[in-house]
């Protein structure tokens, strides 16, 4: 028996098995809640900036701002995309959800659209720096495009929007609060992203400088980080054959994606009065996925109970050092 399970240990610690596959199935102790947590009519009367709201994680996060009361506007490149999303997000919420085309990347642009949103709704309450480019790519690949690419609309792009905003708020003694998306390796950096890495580390950095200094103008200024959820844009650039999905979910330890509705709920409240207090904050939103890649034993999770009743005999056996 316990040479059986040695040798299971030895197979394990050689990679025959599962690194990741954890000896206990998940049970679906973490189902997703997907409908809005605030109370309704917590946003009425306020205006919503959402870059890159017409898809994806942008567009969770303009249904439940919509449901809850907001006035929205959504932001980016692809206009159609914008007006498709915005017509049917209205029609679901009865709350107007105006499409304004902004490349986030031209500070004139940036202007322009701001002209054009302070016409339409007045100068937003909230504001979500959500608009993102990133693909998966070996760093030695990458051309100074490439690079500068990401850079421009992650980073420069966030800059130009969070500033421009400012600036007109201040002017207008106007308070607000500032909210970006960034991702777990914002903190750790990570292989084969590098210059999103390098890009959502600016933007934490920018949003904790001004989290500092324009506290005293009324604006809040905080980060998330979510982990892995599903959408369109992210998937097909970081996991376009499918191939690593289930490495990522193995390894997180509530077992499961995250779901944009998820994501959303947290937006609201971080944007809403609720968390006045609240500047400053990164907060990590992602099943538990950064601890558990980054803990030095946790792959000791699959070591079955056998596995450690002779693991534990030998280290007991063990006398000095
Ligand atoms: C290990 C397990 C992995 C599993 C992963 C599973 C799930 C994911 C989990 C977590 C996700 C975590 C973080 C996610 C962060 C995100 O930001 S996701 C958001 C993704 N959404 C988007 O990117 C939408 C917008 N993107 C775009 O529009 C384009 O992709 C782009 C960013 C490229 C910008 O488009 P455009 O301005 O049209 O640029 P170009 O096409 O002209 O390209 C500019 C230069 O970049 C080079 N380039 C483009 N793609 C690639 C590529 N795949 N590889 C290398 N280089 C690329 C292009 O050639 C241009 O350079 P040159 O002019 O040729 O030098
Ligand atoms: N999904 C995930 O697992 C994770 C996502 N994130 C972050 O969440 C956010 C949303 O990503 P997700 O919804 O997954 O992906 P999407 O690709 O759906 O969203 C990205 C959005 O950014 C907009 N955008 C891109 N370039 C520009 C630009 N130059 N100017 C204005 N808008 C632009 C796009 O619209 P258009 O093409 O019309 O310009 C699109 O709506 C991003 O900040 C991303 O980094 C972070 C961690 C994990």
């Amino acid at each position: 028996m316990t040479d059986h399970v040695c040798l299971q240990l030895q197979s394990w610690l050689h990679g025959s098995a599962g690194l990741w596959s954890s000896s206990l199935p998940q049970t679906g102790f973490f189902p997703p809640l997907e409908n809005a947590m605030l109370l309704s009519g917590t946003f009425n009367n306020r205006v919503a900036l959402i870059t890159g709201g017409g898809t994806g994680l942008g567009r969770a996060m303009t249904v439940t701002l919509s449901q809850l009361g907001a006035q929205c506007i959504i932001a980016s490149r692809k206009l159609e995309v914008l007006q498709q999303t915005a017509e049917e997000i209205s029609s679901q919420t009865g709350n107007k959800v105006h499409a304004v085309q902004c490349d986030v990347r031209d500070p004139q642009a940036v202007s322009q659209c701001i002209d054009q949103m302070e016409a339409l709704t007045g100068l937003p309450d909230v504001i979500i720096n959500n608009a993102a480019g990133n693909f998966v790519c070996p760093s030695e690949r990458l051309s100074p495009n490439a690079w500068q690419t990401v850079i421009d609309i992650v980073l420069n792009g966030t800059a130009f929007v969070t500033l421009e905003l400012g600036k007109r708020l201040i002017q207008k003694q106007k308070g607000a609060s500032f909210l970006a998306i960034t991702t777990i390796y914002a903190e750790s950096g990570s292989g084969f992203v590098a210059p999103s890495a390098s890009a959502k580390a600016g933007v934490e950095a920018l949003y904790k400088s001004l989290a500092a200094e324009w506290g005293r103008y009324g604006h809040r200024f905080n980060i998330i980080q979510p982990g892995p959820i599903r959408t369109k844009g992210a998937f097909s650039r970081m996991d376009p054959t499918g191939a690593f999905e289930k490495v990522k979910i193995d390894r997180i330890p509530t077992g499961r994606l995250g779901k944009p509705a998820e994501l959303a709920n947290l937006v609201a409240y971080m944007s809403s009065d609720y968390a006045s207090w609240m500047s400053g904050a990164v907060i990590r939103f992602d099943g538990g996925e950064y601890v558990s890649i980054a803990g030095e034993f946790n792959e000791l999770r699959s070591v079955t109970p056998d596995q450690w009743k002779v693991m534990e005999a030998m280290i007991r056996k063990t006398k000095g050092s």
